[in-house]
């Protein structure tokens, strides 16, 4: 009930924009829904037209007084009134069509809009398939509700009252006697609708745990491989298709189920109709033609009388479906967005000092990650954060950029706390190059440029030269104007590393952040990544993530973190004499290197 809520207010909020077009589709469904309940009231009169036709012509002394005409004009007026259903119907499904495709264009902008605007907490704690399914599959179900589901619903709605009008006014006998059945048809198709509701549920919990299993299957296809799991990798994915296939045969048939049980007892219906009508009509009280028009009125509405509800219960499952579709889309859009400041100051770079003042964090309440990290880094200083796994390093990049934002403490740029900046300008000053680089769809130009689109070709460059990228760009047939999309990249890790460099390098940023940018590379690539680094780091105050010491030998400041605290701090050579955790860490991987 709270979902339904939830899906109608989600809903209005899209539709108000199309309130004319839903007054004409409106309009148009009422007169569609009068022409289709009237018209059995004309067939009744044809048929009175052909008794009493019928009963002249079968009289000689009245036989020269029959004729057909206004047998003729009733069916005429009968057609004209199908016709008009037809076509009225026609023009309000182009208007629910219209409304469908707009209402879901703009649902899909406003929830891309939203994702530039939410908190990256979001995207840490959501898998990167189900945001996407937000934007597919439960998009897809609610414009296939609104295209097929949203006339239907109106017009079964429309025609179920239309028909209890009219059935109430020709004869309120035979109409009570129509309705009697319906309590038990609601709570039929309310149980078996439940039955049906929660099969599907569990069949599309078993699908996603499938995909999962699929996604995770082709994401490891080397590792199984190279392990020889081939095998096991099948076994484990019949399973799952088992699964699915048990949920979705007990689904299908509890879906399947309702229609034919509403249709059977739409049919016992009519029977009990026929039945009771011509019993009124030959217990004498109405004339022959009366009573017969009466019979084919009734088994008229008796037959339209299930239809609104048999079409209802038959659009459950995609008005299920839209509705968990609001919901998970409505979540998205109810999450808070990143906060920025009112008037926030501007910064234009760093003059004196960044200052971390006992910072404490936790993502999750209760949680803490950081525990009091205090820590100081004079302009153009180069600070390199290592540690063991999990300590904090990345976390601390997170909150320099506003990622996220610190419990406790301050983060301070020239004494100013980060959370006063304006946010556009404190990512602007703030470059990062992140440890798995990403590209985008576009040239090599466009990608280094991505920071700034209007540079100019002379800068892409010079960025490309500092990154040691140039050359190598230049080898290629269609140099800067090569395309490149993330997804089949033809660059090895290490040439987009140093294309992320380049990017990094174009925007000029006064604080940088590189995070563990050399790892997984070779030798020959690493020496190109630490010279573009060297190059990007001078004269910035910058922080090095690293795991490799050997690339932050020359940093002025190391900052040891273990389990969220500062235990050690200062140059390489002064950390080797203190012989220390810093001194272990370095000593076990120079055995290595
Ligand atoms: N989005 C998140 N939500 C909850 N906990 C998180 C999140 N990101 C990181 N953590 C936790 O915070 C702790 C610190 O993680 P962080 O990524 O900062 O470590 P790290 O030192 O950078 O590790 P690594 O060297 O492996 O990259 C870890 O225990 C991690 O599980």
């Amino acid at each position: 009930m709270k979902d339904l809520k939830n899906a109608g207010r989600y809903y209005a909020h899209y539709f108000k924009k199309y309130r004319l077009g839903f007054l004409v589709a409106s309009l148009m469904i009422a007169f569609s829904t009068w022409c289709i309940v009237v018209a059995p009231t004309y067939l009744g009169e044809a048929v009175k037209e052909l008794t009493s036709y019928l009963q002249l012509w079968g009289n000689p002394a009245t036989r020269a007084t029959a004729n057909f005409d206004a047998f003729h004009r009733t069916l005429i007026i009968y057609i004209l009134l199908y016709v008009g259903d037809a076509s009225t119907i026609f023009i309000a499904s182009l208007i629910f069509a219209r409304i469908s495709a707009f209402a879901t264009g703009t649902m899909r902008i406003g929830l891309f809009r939203k994702m530039q605007r939410m908190r990256v907490q979001y995207f840490d704690r959501h898998s990167d398939g189900d945001i996407l399914a937000r934007y597919t599959s439960d998009l897809d179900n609610i414009f296939n509700a609104m295209n097929q589901a949203l006339l239907e619903v109106f017009l079964a709605v429309a025609q179920f009252v239309g028909i209890l009008i009219m059935m109430f006014r020709e004869n309120t006998t035979l109409a009570w006697v129509t309705m009697a059945s319906t309590p038990i048809a609601l709570i039929v198709a309310a149980v078996v609708m439940k039955k049906a509701g929660t099969a599907v549920d569990r069949q599309q919990d078993d699908i996603g745990r499938l995909n999962g299993y699929i996604n995770e299957q082709i994401t490891g296809q080397k590792v199984i491989i190279t392990n020889g799991l081939q095998q096991d990798s099948v076994r484990g994915f019949q399973g799952y298709n088992e699964t699915v296939r048990k949920s979705a045969l007990s689904g299908q048939i509890w879906s399947g189920i309702l229609n034919p049980l509403m249709q059977g007892m739409s049919l016992l219906n009519l029977a009990i109709v026929i039945f009771v009508g011509s019993w009124l009509a030959l217990s004498g009280t109405m004339s022959q033609g009366a009573a017969l028009a009466l019979v084919v009125v009734f088994v008229n509405y008796a037959s339209q009388y299930y239809q609104p509800i048999i079409s209802l219960t038959s659009l459950y499952g995609m008005i299920q479906l839209a509705i968990t579709g609001a919901r998970r889309i409505d979540e998205v859009r109810s999450q808070p967005d990143e906060t920025r400041p009112i008037n926030g100051k501007a910064l234009t770079g760093i003059d004196h000092d960044l200052v971390l003042d006992d910072v404490h964090f936790s993502y999750l309440p209760g949680k803490e990650i950081l525990h009091g990290v205090s820590l100081q880094v004079a302009k153009g200083e180069m600070v390199a954060l290592v540690g063991p796994t999990g300590s904090g390093k990345t976390t601390v990049m997170n909150l320099l950029n506003r990622f996220y934002d610190v419990d406790s403490g301050a983060i301070l740029f020239d004494g100013t706390d980060v959370r006063e900046f304006d946010l556009t300008a404190l990512r602007a000053h703030v470059g990062i190059v992140l440890q798995d680089p990403q590209l985008f769809t576009g040239t090599i130009a466009d990608n280094i440029r991505y920071g700034d689109p209007e540079a100019s070709m002379a800068r892409v460059i010079d960025a490309a030269k500092q990154a040691n990228i140039h050359d190598f760009i230049e080898s290629l047939p269609e140099g800067y104007e090569t395309p490149v999309s993330d997804e089949q990249s033809v660059f090895s890790a290490g040439q987009k590393q140093l294309m992320s460099i380049a990017r990094t390098i174009l925007t000029d940023p006064k604080l940088l952040i590189l995070d563990e940018a050399t790892s997984n590379v070779d030798t020959v690539t690493e020496a190109k990544i630490q010279a573009a680094m060297d190059n990007v780091i001078a004269g910035r105050t910058s922080f090095v993530i690293a795991h490799r010491l050997k690339t932050i030998l020359n940093a002025d400041k190391i900052i040891v973190l273990k389990d969220g605290t500062i235990i050690e701090e200062g140059s390489h050579d002064a950390l080797l004499k203190e012989n220390g955790f810093y001194a272990e860490l370095y000593h076990n991987q120079m055995v290595f290197e």
